[in-house]
């Protein structure tokens, strides 16, 4: 049976890491501050947004809604980014994705001040993890290497394969594991025999947004399985809405060797790396 990477427990350890670094600053100073920047009203990523919003609560870092009208033109996001960019009082922004299909996210991404790109998605900060040098990394996948590390999973020399090619996750992910020595393929729907390809892999990250679509089948005994995909279904029995990973976790965790759930894998990682990287950036601001 699989150990369970228990990714909520370790988001809390960070978290309350990152709460005493704060408390313990110069008092003299202002606390951290993040901008999150959220357009429409996707009952999902207000939620995100919540919980990113209660996160910086409990941290100590002063969080800057900005919740605009699905119908927001792009030139009043772009003002609003560059008013941020500005704001002394702010050392992260995220706009939270997805935004409506009539904004073009890549241009108002493009446009967040790279030391205070609190995402890690600016051409700047991907560029910089493509070179090896220090920057503000995506989140995500910055959440994954930090479970990896905490469980003294090794990826040195490591045959891992990425599911999923998104600027989101993807292919930080893979450059990520890269830089972690692995020997890293990059596999997405066009891949051939997916299946084949994935039982070769020592380390596994899913990021395809297809429920329960990995099942034991595709999966090398004693494997490190990641679960990236958030996705909510309907409960047959019940009725209810689920949350589920890419990973069918029942068949899965028989034969792997490590694995993380869904909830409680991954999902919290990505909000306590945000948190990370406000703080991160605050602290180059003020050098503490
Ligand atoms: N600007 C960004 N937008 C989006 C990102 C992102 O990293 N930056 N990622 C996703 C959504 N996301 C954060 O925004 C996110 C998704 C899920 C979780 C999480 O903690 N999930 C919990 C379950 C929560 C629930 O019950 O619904 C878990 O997996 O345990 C955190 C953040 C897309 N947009």
């Amino acid at each position: 049976m699989a150990q369970r990477l228990d990714g909520k427990a370790l988001a809390q350890k960070i978290q309350a890491q990152l709460a005493t670094d704060i408390s313990q600053r110069d008092p003299n100073l202002r606390p951290p501050g993040l901008a999150v920047v959220m357009v429409g009203d996707n009952p999902a990523s207000a939620a995100y947004v919540r919980n990113k919003e209660r996160a910086c609560d409990r941290i100590g870092i002063t969080s800057f809604g900005s919740h605009l009208p699905a119908d927001t033109a792009q030139e009043t996001v772009a003002e609003l980014i560059d008013q941020l960019n500005n704001d002394e009082r702010v050392d992260g922004i995220l706009i939270q994705l997805p935004l409506p299909s009539h904004l073009d996210s890549v241009a108002l991404l493009n446009r967040i001040a790279p030391d205070k790109d609190a995402d890690g998605l600016h051409p700047e900060n991907m560029g910089r993890l493509m070179r090896g040098e220090a920057g503000l990394r995506s989140c995500t996948p910055a959440g994954v290497m930090a479970v990896l590390k905490e469980y003294n999973i090794d990826a040195t020399g490591q045959k891992a394969v990425v599911l999923g090619r998104s600027i989101l996750v993807g292919k930080p992910m893979a450059l990520m594991l890269l830089a972690a020595n692995a020997t890293v393929t990059m596999a997405h729907s066009r891949t051939e025999d997916l299946p084949a390809l994935c039982r070769q892999a020592d380390i596994l990250v899913a990021a395809v947004g297809r429920p329960n679509m990995i099942n034991s089948d595709w999966i090398k005994p004693g494997a490190t399985v990641i679960d990236v995909g958030i996705n909510r279904i309907e409960d047959e029995t019940s009725g209810k809405a689920r949350l589920v990973g890419d990973i069918d976790f029942a068949s899965v965790e028989p034969i792997a060797g490590a694995i993380t759930p869904v909830p409680g894998g991954i999902g919290p990682m990505t909000v306590t790396m945000l948190m990370h990287n406000t703080v991160l950036s605050y602290r180059k601001r003020f050098n503490g």
